[in-house]
């Protein structure tokens, strides 16, 4: 069993531990071009705020920067220690996906610094984490597990991928909501879910994105079925129209009484001078991002499904939609291609 112990860093001051995810799922909106100044400043003011974990890697995790999925401007280990360097509180973490990344990264990660290793696996295949979270536990690393598109499955079946994580070492397994599609009590029911099957054995977490506005909500709601771990990116900044904001997180959170440790006012402050201005454009809630919400895609999908629908000159908002009723998961990007084809061909045919 993987016991909570004191690897964990969580505060009892608080009732929730935030991470912001900025500097990696707001990769994906910024194409994995961050600047080390921009991680230094970044960094510097959700520090400040008092944010007490701060993910960095690119959009798609360890070993991301690809043809397949876009080269990183800055080596993302070399953005880690930036981090690490700037940092006076904040825990730094990075995310790996296993196969895209793999365990030498994990050590790299850990010698730059870094000190949470999140592993992400499609919500019904956690069983490919289970040497990466032994490695990481061996190695001192805090552990934290992400079931991706948990939309996918139901909430007995994601408890039972939890249940796998946790026993290989996992200390919180969040519900993802990759594609921003839960719905509000669908969110309770897979958090409780979760609850029920790990007790004490590892906390649980969520990660939302804001592709139908329920971001903040879908959290709060998380938090009320029993969620430790909230995920948000201060602005917004994140794959899709961009994940739960952090400074509105932290505004309802003072509102409800729930304890986060960090500045309201600061955080707000760094959201609109540090962060917006790395950022090429806000995170839109648009026609594509619904479509993702609706359809049920995977928000890292936005940015390819752009660049195949001007490609091919078809509609990006079908084509994601499509990509919905295909129920592609991550690693399947190059199927957006064939779907552009697909509606290529049928507007040639009409
Ligand atoms: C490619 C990894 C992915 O962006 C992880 C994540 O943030 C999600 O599934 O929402
Ligand atoms: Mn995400």
């Amino acid at each position: 069993m993987a016991l909570i112990d004191g690897t964990v860093h969580f505060d009892p001051a608080w009732d929730v531990r935030v991470t912001d995810t900025s500097l990696r799922d707001g990769s994906h909106h910024k194409r994995h071009q961050f600047t080390g100044d921009e991680v230094r400043a970044i960094v510097g003011a959700l520090d400040a705020s008092g944010v007490p974990v701060i993910e960095v890697t690119h959009g798609d995790g360890l070993g991301g920067s690809s043809f397949n999925y876009g080269f990183s401007k800055t080596p993302e280990q070399e953005l880690i220690k930036i981090a690490v360097d700037t940092a006076q509180q904040a825990k730094i973490a990075f995310l790996m996906l296993p196969g895209l990344g793999i365990k030498e990264d994990i050590i790299e990660a850990q010698g730059n610094g870094a000190s949470i290793c999140r592993i992400a696996t499609h919500c019904t295949e956690a069983d490919v984490s289970i040497q990466h979270f032994g490695l990481a536990r061996e190695r001192g690393l805090e552990t934290v597990g992400f079931l991706m598109m948990a939309h996918s499955t139901s909430p007995e079946k994601l408890a039972q991928q939890a249940r796998i994580m946790a026993d290989a070492g996992c200390q919180c397994v969040y519900v993802v909501d990759s594609a921003g599609a839960l719905v509000l009590e669908q969110v309770s029911e897979r958090i409780e879910a979760l609850v029920s099957e790990l007790g004490n054995d590892a906390q649980v977490g969520f990660h939302g994105h804001e592709n139908l506005g329920l971001g903040v909500a879908n959290s709060i709601a998380a938090v009320r079925a029993g969620a430790k771990q909230i995920d948000g990116s201060t602005r917004r900044f994140g794959a899709g129209a961009g994940n739960a904001p952090v400074e509105a997180f932290v505004g309802v959170c003072d509102k409800i009484g729930v304890k986060t440790g960090i500045d309201f006012f600061a955080i707000a402050d760094a959201a609109e001078d540090v962060v917006r201005p790395t950022m090429p454009a806000e995170c839109l809630l648009d026609r594509q991002a619904l479509m993702m919400g609706y359809a049920g895609v995977y928000s890292s999908f936005l940015k390819h499904a752009e660049r195949q629908a001007e490609r091919y000159d078809v509609s990006a908002a079908e084509l994601l939609v499509r990509a919905g009723k295909r129920k592609l998961v991550g690693g399947q990007e190059d199927q957006l291609i064939d779907i552009a084809l697909e509606l290529q061909r049928e507007a040639a045919a009409r």
